[in-house]
């Protein structure tokens, strides 16, 4: 069936963790409303823009948009963002059962509240092999008292301004900022919009909580206090279900996980979320875990739990090489792939500006989308020299401070063979702070990819390739690249189109920390005339 939704998009105030700020919302609503969907529905979403002065897309975060590469919401890739009082329609099918979301894909909007979750069921007389009684979404994010506009000019700035970590967790839209000192009409810790987010459980029941993180910066440990949770799920593949107290969450990642309500039910506990991979300077994120009829806003008695520590590297990795593809349903990897492409990830800057790069090469969008740019066969939009597929391994010390003094910043793209296989090397490193280097989501637009394996230090092509994982590896869309280690990645270029892989924090991406691919695009069908309007595809919309 097809599932049509009418959007409006504008500014608001809003008190999300009691601090009075200004949210984007969705028909007034931040985050915005969930998208539920059967297998096989087509989603249509009219994107209504009333921010006044400022411009918008959305993405749909592992939706692949098989046939639709124009629906894929990526400002600068596949469309020209929706100006201000426009209205743009978004279509597309949402051909698999899983958990997704939403979010704005233009500048750095996604921090100012623009997104929500996709959840799509199975169809009628198909089940999931795990047996739950209820479903729920949780929306995991971080949040800002400065504006996307303080953030992004404070980094494209000489000196450079960092963003600085966030106010804020929020759980649902919900946190709690402490208002001591703060005037009540700025910050006022009564105000209902910040009352804790409330999950309310039955004894004995069983929850699918389904969780999507649309952290800006943070990666998140969830737990809640005193239950297990068995991960079944994670990004729309189902999961060899293992059991764990806590879940390492990064930004763009979605999971299913299964928590049954068996504890002492008179009480209730606490759901929290705390930071890790960075020097946590944001209290933890709460929301009560209510055992009916105890009143869902009772304090549990006891203290929140304090989460695992920020800097356990090794439980982090541990938990990702834990999550495999589940039994029955394993799609093999091609044996062999038929490119590798090691991407070397460095701070760096460039002409005095910080930015974010791989194998030296910072990316630049262009002002034309790629996609209309390659179907209309524009030469002049982007730089035509294919950027590098390695970085001088051999001499480059990953543990050193770095200092890419030929880094260069550029709008050139991978080409790859329609429906070849292709690896990606994510491979750490330091940043341009002594003995620190941090941890990326990496997002693949259009496709999944099989996660063949992670490891610590530099990326040997002779040994690692070896321990690939090509038996049971999971299928995700995101996957975090650990400090100071590697991640590799397979996956078929089947989808026609220009996608974007990028990692998923929204100052990074800013920064130039992303790159972008064709393939096939000479397939791809009519690109919706909506699409153009800005840059060099406003000589085409007059023809
Ligand atoms: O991109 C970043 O810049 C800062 C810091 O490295 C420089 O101030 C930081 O923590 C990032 O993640």
């Amino acid at each position: 069936i097809e599932r049509h939704y009418i959007w409006e998009v504008s500014y608001q105030y809003k008190s999300l963790d009691c601090y009075k700020k200004l949210a984007i919302a969705i028909n007034g609503l931040t985050p915005g409303p969930t998208i539920s969907a059967v297998q096989g529905d087509t989603i249509v979403v009219d994107v209504v823009n009333n921010l006044l002065m400022e411009n918008v897309a959305i993405h749909w975060h592992g939706i692949r948009q098989r046939g639709t590469p124009w629906s894929d919401g990526a400002d600068g890739v596949t469309q020209c963002a929706i100006m201000p009082g426009e209205t743009y329609r978004y279509t597309f099918v949402v051909d698999r059962a899983g958990t997704y979301m939403y979010h704005s894909h233009y500048g750095m909007q996604k921090e100012a509240g623009l997104y929500g979750m996709i959840n799509v069921s199975l169809p009628l007389g198909v089940s999931e092999p795990f047996n739950y009684d209820f479903d729920r979404g949780i929306i995991l994010s971080d949040w800002y008292h400065h504006t996307s506009y303080e953030q992004a000019t404070g980094l494209s700035s000489i000196p450079f301004e960092w963003i600085g970590e966030p106010q804020s967790l929020l759980i649902n839209g919900r946190g709690n900022y402490n208002c001591s000192g703060l005037a009540p009409i700025v910050c006022n810790s009564t105000n209902p919009q910040c009352s804790p987010s409330t999950l309310t459980v039955i004894s004995g029941k069983t929850y699918r909580l389904r969780l999507a993180s649309l952290t800006s910066l943070s990666s998140l440990s969830f737990q809640i206090e005193d239950h297990e949770m068995t991960v079944v799920e994670a990004d729309g593949h189902y999961v060899e279900p293992f059991v764990t107290k806590n879940l390492y969450i990064y930004s763009g990642e979605t999971y299913s996980v299964l928590v049954t309500a068996n504890q002492d039910p008179s009480r209730n506990y606490w759901t929290s979320i705390n930071v890790v991979t960075r020097k946590p300077q944001t209290p933890n994120g709460l929301a009560i875990f209510n055992y009916y009829p105890n009143h869902f806003h009772e304090f549990p008695p006891t203290n929140p739990p304090p989460g695992p520590l920020w800097n356990d590297t090794q439980s982090q990795m541990n938990q990702s090489v834990t999550i495999k593809a589940r039994q029955g349903y394993i799609v093999t990897p091609p044996k062999k792939s038929d490119r590798v492409i090691v991407l070397l990830n460095t701070q760096n800057k460039i002409n005095g500006y910080v930015r974010w790069s791989l194998n030296n090469v910072s990316h630049s969008l262009p002002s034309t989308p790629y996609l209309i740019a390659l179907r209309e066969h524009m030469t002049d939009v982007f730089d035509p020299t294919p950027p590098p597929e390695d970085y001088d391994s051999e001499n480059y010390d990953i543990y050193s401070v770095s200092n890419n003094t030929n880094a260069n910043s550029s709008t050139s793209i991978y080409r790859l063979q329609f429906n070849s296989t292709v690896d990606i090397i994510l491979q750490s490193a330091n940043s341009m702070t002594a003995n620190c280097s941090e941890a990326h989501p990496w997002h693949l637009h259009g496709h999944d990819f099989w996660v063949l394996g992670y490891g610590e230090g530099k990326f040997n092509s002779s040994g690692d390739i070896e321990k690939y994982n090509l038996v049971d590896p999971i299928m995700k869309n995101t996957v975090p690249l650990h400090p100071y280690g590697w991640t590799a990645l397979r996956f078929q270029a089947d989808n026609p189109g220009v996608w974007l892989f990028h990692c998923h924090i929204e100052a990074h991406f800013f920064l130039g920390m992303l790159m972008v691919f064709e393939s096939g695009v000479e397939k791809v069908g009519c690109i919706p005339k909506s699409n153009y309007g800005c840059g060099k595809t406003k000589s085409l919309i007059k023809r």
